[in-house]
């Protein structure tokens, strides 16, 4: 996997363009993502392990805005059942060239991996077939609002009975004051992880139009009104949470 350190803001820029998954992104993404994101690394391993629980024989199961495949990967190094093919989908097409060289690689690596097929689309645009597992790790927040609520209930209404969503996303809070600090709190862990004031606010203005957060209580409801019965929190570190939804 690429380990091009992510430098991708650390020169002023005259205008900050929009975030985009592009070629330039994609070079530098797995080390962004885990320097930008607390828990990532926590959060997608263990996301191969509860598919492991809710993953049924001879069923598909979905990787929603793969990206590089990190989540795909996970799946395939933990579940354990007959007959079970991941799809892996991005409607980047330089995340979707670079995700099918490393899983590629994976298969080179390792033997008896779940077979897996990396599809270029739109995820609002795409047939679901029936699934026993479907995740949307830190995608959801990049679809526009008006629209969440109608995939969301298209994957329900895929989802086999004993099977499961698993929802990552950025958090906002309700409540400003704790939002503030849960922000302050954000950045410490970017700079922490060796990122400067310039890289962190030119970071900031390159998402704030394409990467819109909800709280937890509006993705509970937004789940809820799409079908699903439970929703569950299993994992947050700061203001990026994990949640198990059940239809
Ligand atoms: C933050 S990344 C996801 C990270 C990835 N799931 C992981 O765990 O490493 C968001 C991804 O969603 C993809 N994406 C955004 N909107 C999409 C859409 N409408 N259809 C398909 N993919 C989409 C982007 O191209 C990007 O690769
Ligand atoms: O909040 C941020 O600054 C982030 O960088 C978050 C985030 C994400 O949650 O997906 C945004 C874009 C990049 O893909 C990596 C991480």
């Amino acid at each position: 996997m690429s380990q091009e350190p992510d430098r991708l803001f650390a020169q002023p820029l005259p205008e900050v363009p929009d975030f985009v998954f592009n070629e330039d992104v994609v070079r530098v993404f797995p080390d962004m993502i885990k320097r930008s994101v607390p828990g990532y690394p926590t959060i997608v391993e263990n996301i191969g392990v509860l598919a492991g629980q809710f993953a049924q024989p001879h069923t598909t199961l979905y990787d929603l805005g793969a990206s590089l495949g990190a989540v795909t990967q996970a799946l395939r190094r933990h579940v354990r059942v007959d007959g079970c093919k991941v799809i892996a989908v991005d409607n980047s097409s330089a995340m979707v060239a670079r995700c099918s060289e490393y899983l590629h690689a994976q298969d080179a690596m390792f033997q008896e991996l779940l077979p897996v097929e990396v599809i270029e689309a739109d995820i609002l645009a795409l047939d679901l077939q029936p699934t026993s597992l479907v995740t949307l790790n830190f995608t959801l927040q990049f679809i526009p609002p008006e629209r969440r609520l109608e995939l969301l209930t298209r994957i329900r209404q895929a989802l086999l009975p004993s099977g499961a969503l698993i929802l990552s996303e950025k958090l906002r809070f309700e409540d400003a004051a704790e939002h503030e600090l849960l922000t302050e709190l954000h950045v410490a862990f970017k700079r922490a992880n060796g990122y400067s004031e310039l890289e962190i606010a030119q970071k900031r203005s390159a998402i704030e139009k394409v990467m819109l957060p909800d709280s937890l209580e509006q993705h509970r409801e937004r789940l809820l009104a799409a079908g699903f019965s439970k929703v569950l929190p299993w994992f947050q570190c700061l203001n990026f949470a994990s949640l198990v939804a059940l239809p």
